[in-house]
């Protein structure tokens, strides 16, 4: 079995040249002042239509680096998400990455996170940073300034965000946002068993989740299409809460996970054209360290997932 690539920086910021889709610095940054929003889900859909729904997650995690017989270390970290690079190539429009895998790392795993982000771009595809933040007042500009956009710290395309201190409160960061041409993925449903009795409590008429749907939808329609949305539930509650976002980009998880059909994935998907990323971290890392056997691991998904959700 062939190792993964040892890797300095350049490993893992060097990629295809931009196929179509975001080129870094692209927009402009969230500390140059006031700017026009721009096309957020556009750019999405025009990646998520030419090359597939599928969303590789970079989870550099004592279990995975262990599993690939790397340390667990920065070095590590990096060699791994160099081999999911190599191996996705131009491919994949989406990555998930895993924010605290690289940040219980300090300082150098800050740095890694954002050469990685620098990876991804030079890949032409997009970063969302799975960090699910979220806080009252000025924190959510800090929030911003340390996520969204080229000019922040880690330059994220988007990154998931908790609604359950009232979605009032991702107001400022869904400013930001805007503002930067990037999104804010509110979790509105999502897929672990403890999930069930909060989302699920009925808020008048309507579960939280449904309402949260709604509280998507309806700030996009007042203000620009910077929320997007998590959505981890099975088929039927998954493409009923996706009907009530119809402007927003949805991250439906589940994809490779055990007790989730991929075909009931595939046909939520199939119902947001465009809109829908497919995420899967389990069913890719399971294939490493060998780039390989990673590769073949993708192209296996992206086929899967295109039988539904064609691209181009
Ligand atoms: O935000 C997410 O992506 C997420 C939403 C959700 O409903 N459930 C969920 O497990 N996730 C993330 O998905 C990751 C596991 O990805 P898979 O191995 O692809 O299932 C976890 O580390 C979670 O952070």
């Amino acid at each position: 079995m062939a190792e993964a690539r040892p890797g300095g920086p350049e490993s893992v910021a060097d990629g295809a040249a931009p196929a179509g889709g975001r080129s870094t610095g692209r927009r402009g940054g969230v500390c140059n002042g006031p700017m026009a929003a721009v096309s957020t889900v556009s750019a999405w859909t025009d990646l998520l239509l030419t090359r597939s729904a599928l969303c590789l997650g970079l989870a550099p995690s004592p279990k995975w680096l262990g599993a690939w017989g790397l340390p667990d270390d920065v070095g590590g970290a990096r060699r791994m998400c160099g081999a999911v690079l190599e191996a996705a190539g131009d491919r994949v429009s989406v990555y998930r990455i895993q924010v605290p895998f690289f940040a219980r790392f300090g300082g150098a795993g800050t740095a890694l996170l954002r050469d990685v982000v620098d990876g991804v771009h030079g890949r032409g595809s997009l970063a969302v940073l799975d960090a699910k933040v979220c806080d009252a007042d000025d924190t959510m500009d800090s929030y911003a300034d340390l996520y969204l956009g080229p000019d922040s710290v880690l330059g994220g395309d988007a990154v998931t965000a908790t609604p359950f201190m009232g979605f009032a409160a991702l107001d400022p960061l869904l400013r930001r946002a805007r503002e930067s041409g990037t999104l804010v993925m509110v979790l509105v449903r999502t897929s672990n068993h403890a999930a069930g009795g909060v989302q699920g409590a009925r808020a008048g008429t309507r579960t939280v989740a449904q309402r949260t749907a709604d509280e998507v939808q309806e700030w996009n329609e007042r203000h620009g299409t910077a929320a997007a949305a998590v959505v981890g539930a099975d088929r039927a509650e998954a493409a009923e809460l996706v009907s009530r976002m119809p402007s927003a980009v949805v991250e439906l998880p589940g994809l490779g996970r055990a007790g989730r059909e991929t075909g009931d994935l595939v046909a939520v998907a199939a119902g947001a054209p465009g809109r829908a990323v497919l995420p899967v971290t389990t069913g890719v890392l399971r294939h490493g360290p060998d780039v390989a056997a990673l590769r073949a691991g993708i192209a296996s998904w992206r086929a899967e997932i295109g039988a539904g959700v064609p691209a181009c």
